[in-house]
């Protein structure tokens, strides 16, 4: 109930929000659906930087009209009955975060997930946490690697949402988490577990997504931190310079994007003598169309007809434990400064998550 001029909303909690996005997928494996898809996706200015006029006519001059049918064909391939692999792997990485903050904060941390293209949307995810008394909002995006392209347009969607509300709560976005020591020992200890079951191969690629080698020049700190990645984790598994890559995959349009090449590297390898691989994706939080068609298949045909002899893909970390703690540290590390949630953490905490029945 209202009870004075000092007392707005006094009787709704304050709560903390945590929202996870990513880059979003197409609502079904269907032309029409694709066409909605691309052409949100590849309007935005941080993805395509192509002066607006021309590329208005080029988006719906050509690729509209050719690349919704091919990429629905590619999409089909990975579709599954609970939906796009992207999608699904997305909502289990939201149901294992928000037990994780539920068994340490109880009530007092939500946690929902958005999609920057498509849906969820954002403007959906931040009504629901609007609705459940969110006053302090802490984003992550599930890109370990910042890029302009993919980081920063999350945060345009966040704050193109925000010119329409009122009272804007506090706001952190998590920018990165190249270097995030347990994001490099989940990575790690996966991928020790895959050499435990299939033993190792001549080498290891760390294949990213790529961008445009002008957003480098531009100064996009992507390229560097992927590399750093790599480094870490080449680190901590104890590999040396000539027993893993760095590559970036995933191209589109005709200009140079960041080397080297995913796939002329694998054309490359069996003729240097490297006849087994593996391929690993530590810049995606979740497999993908880019993960599981891309490198999972498409990328294995070019490696094989080549000369090479054994290809294997160790899927992202998803909603595995490893990953799941690691992300959650992330959180904390930033919800710190937030009260009373930093009180919370010292004492309350674990009597609470006792309470609760510590659910992770
Ligand atoms: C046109 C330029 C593109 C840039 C720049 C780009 C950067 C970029 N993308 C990701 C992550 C993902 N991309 C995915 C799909 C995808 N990416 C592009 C184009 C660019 N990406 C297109 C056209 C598509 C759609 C698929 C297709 O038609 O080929 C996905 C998978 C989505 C899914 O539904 O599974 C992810 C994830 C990053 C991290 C990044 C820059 C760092
Ligand atoms: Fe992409
Ligand atoms: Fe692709």
């Amino acid at each position: 109930m209202f009870k004075g001029v000092d007392d707005f909303r006094h009787d709704q909690p304050v709560r903390t929000g945590i929202l996870l996005t990513n880059l979003g997928t197409p609502d079904a494996p269907t032309p029409s659906a694709l066409r909605r898809y691309l052409k949100q996706f590849l309007w935005d200015p941080r993805v395509v930087e192509v002066p607006r006029p021309l590329w208005w006519l080029i988006l719906h001059g050509v690729i509209l009209n050719i690349r919704p049918r091919r990429s629905a064909r590619a999409y089909r391939t990975v579709w599954t009955e609970r939906g796009s692999p992207l999608l699904y792997h997305t909502q289990d990485q939201c149901e294992a975060i928000r037990a994780y903050m539920h068994a340490r904060y109880g009530e007092d941390v939500v946690v929902e997930f958005a999609m920057r293209y498509g849906n969820p949307s954002i403007p959906s995810a931040l009504q629901k946490l609007e609705d459940q008394g969110v006053r302090q909002l802490l984003v992550l995006p599930l890109y370990p690697q910042y890029s302009g392209a993919t980081t920063a347009s999350t945060f345009d969607a966040i704050a193109q949402d925000f010119m329409q509300r009122r009272w804007l709560p506090e706001l952190r976005l998590i920018n990165h988490y190249h270097d995030f020591a347990p994001y490099i020992d989940a990575m790690a200890k996966h991928i020790e577990r895959h050499w435990a079951e299939h033993g190792r191969a001549d080498r290891i690629l760390f294949s990213y997504h790529g961008v445009p080698k002008k957003y480098l020049l531009r100064g996009d700190p992507y390229h560097c931190e992927c590399f750093k990645t790599s480094r870490l984790l080449a680190e901590r598994l104890g590999l040396n310079k000539d027993e893993y890559m760095t590559t970036f995959q995933s191209r589109f349009g005709r200009e140079e994007w960041l080397k080297p090449y995913t796939d002329h590297t694998l054309m490359a390898l069996p003729a240097a003598g490297v006849k087994s691989v593996q391929m690993f994706c530590p810049g995606f939080a979740a497999d993908c169309l880019e993960t599981i068609e891309e490198i999972g298949e498409e990328n294995r045909d070019y490696f094989m007809e080549a000369g090479g002899e054994d290809y294997q893909y160790i899927p992202c970390l998803n909603a595995e434990q490893d990953h799941v703690f690691a992300l959650g540290a992330l959180l904390e590390q930033h919800l710190k400064g937030w009260e009373p949630l930093a009180e919370l953490d010292r004492s309350a905490t674990r009597a609470q998550a006792e309470r609760l029945g510590a659910e992770v």
